[in-house]
């Protein structure tokens, strides 16, 4: 339906992206899009829920609104998880890269609301994902990937089209993000974007 939308939440390793999306899902009963992944699976993380872990050849099966490589692994967000999740309720989540964010907000127009998400040093993102109990390996790879040196700083195509969302102080971060949601979801005119 036209009048569904879903909140496209997108920005660096550790911003807090999921961490939005689970806030959003808890309180306002916003279903996420379940996206694919070759990566493997963190500690705690359950296919399914937090991806559907796929191998090189079942990740080719799927039907993709748009697919990346990230720090060297497929991620894809297909048309069945999409329609599964707006099934649920016309309000949805997604977590996706910039490069995803783009081709959101270029194929699904104003049904994307993108949300980019910032902190003002990134040097926390490190010790964030550390907290979070990731294999310092892959901590060492993501760091040093270009996918995330450039996921840290809004992309030019969504200048004047996501809103961006500090998230230093989670607090803060959830005061913010219910008024950005109350005003989406009861169609006033949007904050200002940046
Ligand atoms: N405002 C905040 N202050 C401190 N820690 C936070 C804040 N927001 C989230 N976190 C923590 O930072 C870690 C990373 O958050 P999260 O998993 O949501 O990031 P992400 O952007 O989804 O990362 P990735 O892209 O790597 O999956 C988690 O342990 C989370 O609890
Ligand atoms: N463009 C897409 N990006 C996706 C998708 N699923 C997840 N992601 C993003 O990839 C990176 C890495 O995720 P991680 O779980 O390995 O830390 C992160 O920015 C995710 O938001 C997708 O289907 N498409």
């Amino acid at each position: 339906m036209k009048d569904n939308k879903v909140f496209v939440i997108t920005g660096a390793t550790g911003v807090g992206k999921t961490t939005i999306a689970r806030y959003l899902q808890d309180n306002y009963r916003m279903p996420r899009v379940i996206t694919h992944t070759t990566r493997a699976p963190r500690d705690r993380e359950i296919n399914g829920i937090s991806y559907y872990f796929e191998d090189d050849i079942t990740f080719e099966t799927k039907h993709y609104l748009e697919r990346v490589k990230y720090a060297g692994s497929q991620y894809g967000s297909s048309y069945e998880a999409l329609e599964c999740a707006w099934q649920k309720s016309p309000y949805i989540t997604i977590v996706l890269d910039t490069a995803g964010a783009i081709t959101y907000a270029r194929e699904l127009g104003k049904q994307a609301v993108i949300i980019f998400v910032t902190v003002t040093s990134p040097e926390v993102l490190v010790e964030r994902v550390q907290v979070r109990g990731d294999d310092p390996t892959a901590v060492k790879q993501r760091v040093a990937s270009p996918e995330f040196l450039r996921d840290v700083l809004l992309p030019t195509e969504l200048k004047n089209v996501a809103y961006e969302l500090a998230n230093d102080d989670w607090s803060k971060t959830k005061v913010r993000l219910d008024l950005l949601v109350n005003d989406i979801m009861n169609g006033r005119s949007l904050p200002q974007k940046n």
